[in-house]
């Protein structure tokens, strides 16, 4: 993960490869009775990692259900540049330049290639029957592709399995598998549901400096969902915090961190007037780059998941 790739294997489509900004403005999703995203607004500056952080059930998924298309919002505008998102189809928000991963889907079938190929699905202009017919214009046009998904399997440090069969990779490495088969996409936003969710120690390593090298390598910009504190304060540009479905804080992670409101909302409101506030800021202070030693003292992973952790380690 250390050369850079062009951003899009498009020539002479650079101007369309901008990275824009990406614009939640008041977006509120109620189900039924529950309001389960408040009026929350939020940007994510052009080639920076943004994570969305907050309790169980603050709506965080919800958000990147919205986001990705799959949930409409009940009021409130998404813009990506100057194209507005709200309420169009997945498809088509995946087509205007954002793609997904999921918190538990990890591949299990086919190879490496055959997985980023599927990434390549949307950007391939040959028809099924010239396709099936091996006509000379498909024919090259999916030898590029598979050229530029193993470009992008070799940035994501997936060369050496680009063939291999995904089933008999380690988990932290499938999970790499669908960060590049997103990034196959040509994508100006990722959005990566709690990328490390039961990951080793050092499976939490390579995929944040997967994730790092993504922003850094191909400036392209990233909506981060993770339990993992240490992962986000480490990464993140920027953090907005949710709490049952609001916005109670938004910025810099050593300002979050700090910040009164996030420590009431993760640890429970009283601690922090405790022994002058030391537990609340010891007990914060100590994630921040603890992911990568000790993720199963220090980080906020729910239990389910270091349990998961733990046996895998
Ligand atoms: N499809 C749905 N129908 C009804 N309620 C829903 C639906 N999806 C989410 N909710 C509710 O909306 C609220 C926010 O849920 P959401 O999954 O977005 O939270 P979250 O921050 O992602 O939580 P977690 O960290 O546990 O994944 C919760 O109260 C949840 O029960």
């Amino acid at each position: 993960m250390t050369q850079s790739v062009p951003l899009a294997e498009t020539s002479g489509a650079d101007a369309d490869f901008a990275i824009p900004e990406l614009n939640v403005r008041a977006v509120t999703v109620r189900f039924a009775g529950l309001v389960a995203l408040d009026a929350v607004s939020f940007t994510v500056a052009p080639g920076s990692i943004h994570a969305v952080i907050g309790p169980n059930g603050a709506g965080k998924s919800t958000c990147f259900n919205v986001l990705s298309g799959v949930y409409k919002a009940t009021r409130g505008t998404v813009h990506l540049g100057e194209h507005e998102l709200t309420g169009l189809a997945p498809h088509k928000i995946a087509e205007l330049g954002i793609a997904r991963t999921f918190q538990n889907i990890v591949l299990t079938q086919g190879t490496v290639a055959d997985n980023l190929m599927l990434g390549r699905h949307g950007l391939t202009k040959a028809g099924f029957t010239a396709t099936a017919l091996h006509l000379p214009s498909a024919v090259r046009e999916q030898r590029r592709h598979r050229e530029r998904a193993r470009e992008i399997a070799e940035f994501m440090d997936l060369g050496a399995v680009f063939d291999a069969p995904v089933g008999l990779l380690p988990y932290g490495v499938r999970k790499r598998v669908e960060m590049a088969r997103a990034l196959c996409m040509e994508p100006k936003v990722l959005l990566l549901d709690e990328p490390v969710a039961g990951m080793n120690g050092a499976e939490r390593v390579r995929t944040a400096e997967a994730i790092a090298s993504v922003r850094d390598g191909l400036g392209i910009s990233i909506v981060l969902v993770e339990h993992d504190m240490g992962l986000i304060m480490r990464l993140a540009d920027e953090v907005t915090v949710l709490d049952f479905g609001r916005r109670i804080a938004s910025g810099h992670p050593d300002a979050i961190r700090r910040d009164p409101e996030v420590i009431r909302a993760y640890l429970g409101a009283g601690e922090e007037e405790g022994a002058a506030g030391e537990p609340v800021a010891a007990g914060l202070a100590g994630l921040v780059g603890a992911a990568d030693e000790a993720p199963a003292a220090a980080d906020a992973t729910p239990v389910h998941v270091r349990q998961e952790n733990e046996e895998r380690q």
